[in-house]
């Protein structure tokens, strides 16, 4: 069997190559394919997302697994006292942030392709991710980046031996740049935003949350969602679940965006569709996207399992991200934003009883 795309516009398929990143219409998705758990194998198995081979889009015999060991991250309480309200760190990934999970499948199929070069745009933890893939694999890696990215994800960067190229503007523009590039070079695009495999890695913290909870699932998972690859991810990785009956339902997906960067919030709750907004500032630069490729889908999955989206305050952020590293968790701006807003949304919203686990996704020693 091989692993194809399909035009969300219009249901072509598409082989992937190494120079399309986009189909004639609209984008790219993987076509669902056959996935498995067997569970008494799996757990014979080192505690990395690999784990979940019968999941994953590679066939065995040809897998180029490019590996740093990423997944198999903690779950723990929030608070020793409260059971129900549990954190997933993986903060403590290789790169210092979820984004491994999507980097490893990435490059893993860049590699198969037979891939010698990439290029990736990124507010920062997507390029880190992907240069260090990239150091692993013996590819060489471009990365875009706006410039008021952090100094300390640059200089990781450029440790991995990235060529950083740094884009005056917004987000976007830097997006615009580096397709531009992509294009003219007929390059790889490592795009954490186009190539639906980063999807096929990020879905393994959902797997890893049913495995961690005794093959259960939380009532509600807090997300941050700038693109959307972790909530995307997770909704994939539940849904595989559900389909192959290890689950009789999803969890609610609550994704989090920066009051001040906010378009799938404002069009969630105006019931209106995505526009894109300007970016009035927020130290939260991780789920800083005005204008995301992928925001319907993200409505989409956060409608279908009943969830939310809700904001931070731009003045809450700075303090829980103090109030996390008092619990001994030290994590960046764009993580505190998501405690920030989950604090408020609990107050309202959450039975005592309900479950919750919120993802605590980028290291407090990048920013
Ligand atoms: N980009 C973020 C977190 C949010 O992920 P996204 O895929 O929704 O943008 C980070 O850098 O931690």
């Amino acid at each position: 069997m091989d692993y194809t795309f399909i035009d969300s516009a219009d249901g072509v398929e598409y082989i992937p190559n190494q120079t399309q990143w986009k189909p004639e219409q609209g984008i790219f998705n993987i076509k669902p394919y056959k996935v498995q758990f067997p569970r008494e194998k799996i757990a014979l198995r080192s505690w990395t997302m690999w784990r979940y081979k019968e999941a994953l889009p590679f066939h065995d015999q040809r897998c180029f697994n490019i590996s740093l060991g990423e997944g198999g991250t903690p779950l723990l309480p929030l608070n020793a006292d409260d059971p129900n309200i549990l954190v997933k760190l993986d903060y403590l990934m290789p790169t210092g942030s979820f984004k491994d999970r999507g980097a490893a499948v990435l490059i893993s199929k860049a590699r198969e392709l037979g891939v010698k070069e990439v290029l990736a745009d990124s507010s920062g933890n997507a390029g880190t991710a992907i240069a260090a893939y990239c150091a692993r694999a013996g590819i060489k890696s471009y990365i875009y980046v706006p410039e008021n990215t952090s100094e300390r994800k640059l200089a990781q960067m450029k440790a991995y031996g990235a060529e950083i190229h740094k884009i005056a503007g917004s987000r976007e523009d830097t997006a615009i740049a580096a397709k531009r590039t992509v294009e003219e070079e007929q390059l790889f695009y490592a795009s954490h935003v186009y190539n639906p495999f980063f999807h096929e890695g990020t879905k393994t913290f959902a797997f890893e949350i049913w495995e961690q909870m005794n093959y259960q699932i939380p009532d509600q998972l807090i997300l941050p969602v700038g693109n959307g690859t972790l909530l995307l991810g997770a909704y994939i990785g539940f849904q595989n679940l559900l389909e192959s009956g290890m689950i009789q339902r999803l969890p609610k997906l609550v994704g989090v965006q920066a009051e001040n960067c906010a378009p799938i919030a404002q069009a969630f709750h105006r019931k209106r569709d995505i526009n894109p907004v300007s970016n009035t500032g927020t130290l939260a630069e991780g789920i800083a996207i005005a204008d995301p490729v992928r925001g319907s889908q993200i409505m989409k999955a956060v409608k279908t399992t009943g969830g939310s989206i809700i904001t931070a305050r731009e003045n809450e952020i700075e303090t829980a991200r103090g109030e996390l590293s008092s619990k001994g968790f030290y994590v960046e701006p764009t993580t505190a934003a998501t405690y920030a807003a989950f604090k408020n949304y609990k107050q309202a919203n959450l039975s005592k009883e309900a479950k919750v686990v919120m993802s605590l996704c980028g290291s407090g020693l990048k920013k």
